[in-house]
């Protein structure tokens, strides 16, 4: 689903690549988490799916398609097919709950009624059906990343990716958003995520890709957090 094929990527203006030979293959339906310290390099890997930046050097390849080719009119096909999900939530404010989520399946070409079916449907699955006519600053930071989930998962993405999902949360909160991307995962949708959190990490035990200084150095299948930071 995803490959990474020698891929270097070196920000203009400085000499340190931030990512350095990485190659890895994320296969449909995965759950990788991707550590490492900071400034290690898990922004800019989460990036290059999206097309937000271009390696300098290699190949990205998201459903078999090496995106660094795909015409510019095509890169918004593609980050539809991605949900995404960050720290800060990133929620329209001036929209209610339930507006939040439809506005993406309005962008994404969905009509009136398809509209009015899925987004309670989906609300629903991330356990927010009684707030959809509340405005984002009137919830807890869990329930804003659940709507921000609901959000991503909508258009039923075929990859989600999530940079540090529970950045802003408790410990207990986080867990239940863990077992939201869990059960997302379960219907087929591979994700990814990049994290500190170590606990979640261990929790969890799926595959762990550990980046330093833009190398992969550690690649388990089943793994844990495994360094202090
Ligand atoms: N737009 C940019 N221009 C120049 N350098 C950048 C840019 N974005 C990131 N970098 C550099 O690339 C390296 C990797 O950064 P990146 O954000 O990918 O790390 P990270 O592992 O996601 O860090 P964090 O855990 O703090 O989010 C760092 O040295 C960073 O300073």
């Amino acid at each position: 689903m995803i490959r990474f094929e020698k891929v270097t990527k070196t920000y203009p203006g400085t000499s340190q690549p931030a990512l350095d030979q990485v190659s890895v293959d994320v296969e449909k339906g995965e759950f990788v988490f991707l550590v490492g310290t900071s400034g290690s390099g898990k922004s800019t890997a989460l990036r290059l799916v999206l097309r937000e930046t271009r390696p300098t050097a290699g190949r990205v390849y998201v459903a078999g398609k090496e995106i660094n080719r795909l015409a510019g009119w095509k890169v918004p096909r593609l980050r539809r097919q991605i949900g995404t999900v960050f720290q800060d939530f990133r929620l329209l404010q001036t929209k209610t709950v339930a507006e939040n989520v439809a506005f993406a399946m309005e962008v994404t070409g969905h009509s009136p009624k398809e509209i009015r079916r899925t987004v309670p449907a989906t609300l629903e699955l991330v356990g927010l059906s009684d707030k959809g006519d509340r405005m984002p600053d009137e919830l807890s930071g869990g329930e804003q990343q659940r709507v921000a989930i609901a959000r991503a998962f909508v258009n039923r993405p075929m990859i989600l990716i999530a940079d540090e999902p529970t950045g802003n949360l408790d410990p207990a909160t986080s867990v239940d958003i863990m077992k939201l991307l869990d059960r997302i995962n379960a219907t087929g949708t591979t994700v990814v995520m990049a994290t500190h959190d170590h606990g979640i990490v261990d929790q969890m035990r799926k595959r762990v890709i550990e980046l330093d200084t833009g190398r992969v150095v550690r690649d388990e299948a089943r793994g844990v957090y495994g360094f202090q930071h």
